[in-house]
């Protein structure tokens, strides 16, 4: 594909031995070829195209003329943008819709959005007519690196993020990282979360790179075509490598949820929608990496490298706000990882590489207090 800036990038394709095997593409484009990529997968002409009300005023027409022009009859249904949407009254809205529609087994659901609109709409496909063929067209920087990739899908509980939901893979992830261009910078600044995230969890060299260009990387001023689509490609290649191995989270797909534990408690805390995903994943990286150091298992130069990362691409690494120490606390007893009530932390033993522990009650109550102690912007 020849992009805006003149640069060549070919689409870059991961095939994923999981579900029923299917494609991740990286396409800088590709989003006009959609048509092309459903027809190779032999779907019934209705698709029904989900997304949120932000992306619909960008995307929607284009993406339906292109559909009905292939022969396609798509059917969009848009929900209201932001994580006050993963909720039960949302999903049981979609359902209400496919039935009303007469949606049929064969027939495919297009999740075109954030990894909002993928983890719903995914997880409403994983259980409509108890599973219907589902294509994931991720449009933000964190969808398209991780919330479309390996098949979580879900909603919130008012008592914790994520806590109903399936694992269901889609019959092909499309991510076109030209999409990105048109996010805003909030939202592109709080993807290179999970990017970082990767670095520390997996691969230093790809922290490195980061490192080297952050500055490009976080303005976006003259996008950089190629890095970007294989920083993509990257994450996808990391991520897909552990659900390979470890498809349900039953031991080593732990390592994802760094900075989960107390990121989703916060998100939990201070009303879904308040701090951003990856803003809060941020910040529990940030806990997370304080708690390795208290424990002698991290090294205060690496804790440092890792927030002057966040920090530069304009991630925050100070919780500034309301929440409660304690009700962190409380809240983090809910967390998927727990096992016979224990809480198990990924813990950074140096960047790129990581361990799954409990730690000690004590030890967890010092950092957590100290964290969320009280600061004032
Ligand atoms: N399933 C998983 O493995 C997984 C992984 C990571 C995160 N998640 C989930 O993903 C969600 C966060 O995803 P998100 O950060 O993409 O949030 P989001 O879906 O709310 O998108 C962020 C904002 O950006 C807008 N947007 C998205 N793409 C755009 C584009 N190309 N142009 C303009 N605006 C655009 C959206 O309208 C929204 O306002 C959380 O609910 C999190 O729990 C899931
Ligand atoms: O895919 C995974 O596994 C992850 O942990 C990726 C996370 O970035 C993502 O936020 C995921 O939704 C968290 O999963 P959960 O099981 O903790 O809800
Ligand atoms: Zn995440």
């Amino acid at each position: 594909m020849l992009t805006g800036s003149g640069e060549q990038v070919a689409p870059i394709v991961r095939h994923v031995h999981a579900g029923e095997g299917y494609d991740a593409v990286v396409d800088w484009g590709g989003l006009g070829h959609l048509p092309q990529y459903l027809t190779q997968l032999g779907l019934p002409p209705r698709v029904f195209l989900f997304t949120d009300s932000n992306l619909q005023k960008l995307y929607a027409s284009t993406i339906i003329a292109k559909l009905t022009q292939a022969g396609f009859e798509p059917q969009l249904y848009v929900v209201p943008a932001g994580e006050a949407s993963k909720s039960q009254q949302q999903l049981s809205a979609i359902y209400d819709w496919l039935l009303e529609q007469k949606a049929e087994r064969r027939e495919a659901i297009i999740a075109f959005g954030g990894g909002v609109v993928g983890d719903m709409v995914g997880y409403a496909a994983a259980t409509y007519l108890r599973g219907v063929p589902l294509i994931q067209v991720p449009t933000s920087l964190l969808a398209q690196v991780d919330a479309a990739i390996g098949g979580k899908t879900g909603i919130n509980h008012p008592q914790g993020k994520n806590l109903i939901g399936a694992f269901y893979h889609p019959r092909l992830v499309l991510a076109d990282p030209a999409t990105l261009l048109t996010l805003p910078p909030r939202e592109r600044t709080e993807g290179w979360a999970e990017v970082v995230k990767y670095g520390i969890i997996l691969d230093a060299e790809l922290f490195a790179l980061l490192e080297e260009h952050v500055n490009v990387l976080s303005t976006f001023t003259h996008p950089p075509v190629a890095l970007l689509s294989q920083i993509v490609a990257r994450c996808i290649e990391l991520k897909v490598r552990v659900i390979e191995e470890d498809e349900r989270e039953q031991g080593r797909r732990a390592i994802l949820n760094y900075g989960h534990t107390i990121g989703h408690a916060l998100e939990n805390v201070s009303g879904y929608g308040e701090w951003l995903h990856g803003e809060a994943v941020s910040l529990g990286m940030v806990a997370a990496a304080a708690l390795a150091q208290a424990a002698g298992m991290f090294s205060a130069d690496e804790v440092l490298r890792q927030n002057r990362l966040l920090k530069a691409f304009g991630l925050p690494v100070v919780y500034q706000g309301a929440v409660r120490a304690q009700d962190i606390l409380a809240k983090i007893q809910l967390d998927k990882k727990v096992v016979g009530k224990r809480v198990r932390w990924v813990m950074p033993k140096r960047i790129g590489e990581v361990v799954v522990t409990p730690m000690t009650d004590e030890l967890v109550s010092l950092v957590v207090t100290g964290f969320f102690a009280e600061k004032r912007p």
